[in-house]
């Protein structure tokens, strides 16, 4: 395992770029049956970096990637994403911010039926303001290899090939974070690797941030860095 940029949990990107979460705490459910999903969490992901974390079932690993993503706000602390303290933003600029900065990867792909994997990333980069912006479809389509594949839909494609098209998807607007849920979960072990390799490729070429949740261990040579999630807290 290589750890190219040797932080640890709690240090700054020196330009704020990547994800900054300084002591980030999330409380779930109310009354009595209240969870303290993340508890006092400081991260920060470098441009460039790609992060593993692993955990136990109920340990805090979607709540992080929903806070990350500025999908959940956090109960306590601030989320800062290339730059921007996502808390100070408007709804409506954190959804932007979402479709703009951050691709959000799923375990299964998460692809719409209906769109050839050429549409898929079409239709994330309309989504998200326009063709005039972002990464070009078809070259980034190469880029995952899956250029030969470009007009089959996803019920045409293996899991792999799914998750190869949800990558590109996820990478079409060219975004400064990339949070990634369990994307070996439904593959083999070969297809594991070369996915993750794809991820660390893209990660380190293109610059962006990012988190990857896995319960594979075999994958983590891939990785810069893997932080280990249990009770909402991390630890090296
Ligand atoms: N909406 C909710 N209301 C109350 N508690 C919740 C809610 N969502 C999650 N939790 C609790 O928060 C804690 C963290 O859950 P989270 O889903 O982040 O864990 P996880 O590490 O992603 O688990 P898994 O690996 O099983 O997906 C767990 O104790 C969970 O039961």
């Amino acid at each position: 395992m290589t750890h190219p940029t040797q932080q640890l949990p709690g240090t700054s990107a020196p330009t704020g770029a990547g994800l900054v979460l300084d002591d980030v705490s999330l409380t779930l459910g109310d009354g009595d049956s209240t969870v303290t999903a993340l508890d006092h969490v400081h991260l920060t992901v470098a441009p460039g970096e790609l992060l593993a974390v692993l955990g136990p079932s109920g340990a805090g690993k979607s709540s992080l990637l929903a806070v990350a993503g500025a999908l959940t706000r956090p109960s306590e602390g601030t989320v800062r994403i290339d730059g921007a303290d996502v808390s100070s933003l408007t709804g409506a600029r954190q959804a932007a911010l979402r479709r703009e900065r951050i691709g959000f990867v799923f375990q299964s792909g998460n692809l719409l039926p209906a769109l050839t994997a050429l549409d898929q990333l079409r239709f994330a980069l309309h989504v998200a303001g326009g063709e005039g912006r972002g990464r070009d479809p078809l070259t980034l389509l190469e880029q995952v290899g899956m250029d030969h594949k470009a007009d089959r839909r996803p019920h045409e494609l293996s899991g792999g090939e799914r998750q190869r098209v949800g990558i590109a998807r996820a990478l079409v607007t060219a975004p400064a974070l990339l949070l990634v849920d369990e994307p070996t979960a439904a593959l083999d072990r070969a297809r594991s690797h070369e996915v993750v390799r794809l991820l660390a490729a893209e990660t380190h070429e293109h610059g962006v941030a990012t988190v990857m949740v896995t319960h594979d261990h075999d994958v983590l040579d891939h990785c810069d860095r893997v932080v280990h999630m249990e009770d909402g807290r991390l630890s090296v």
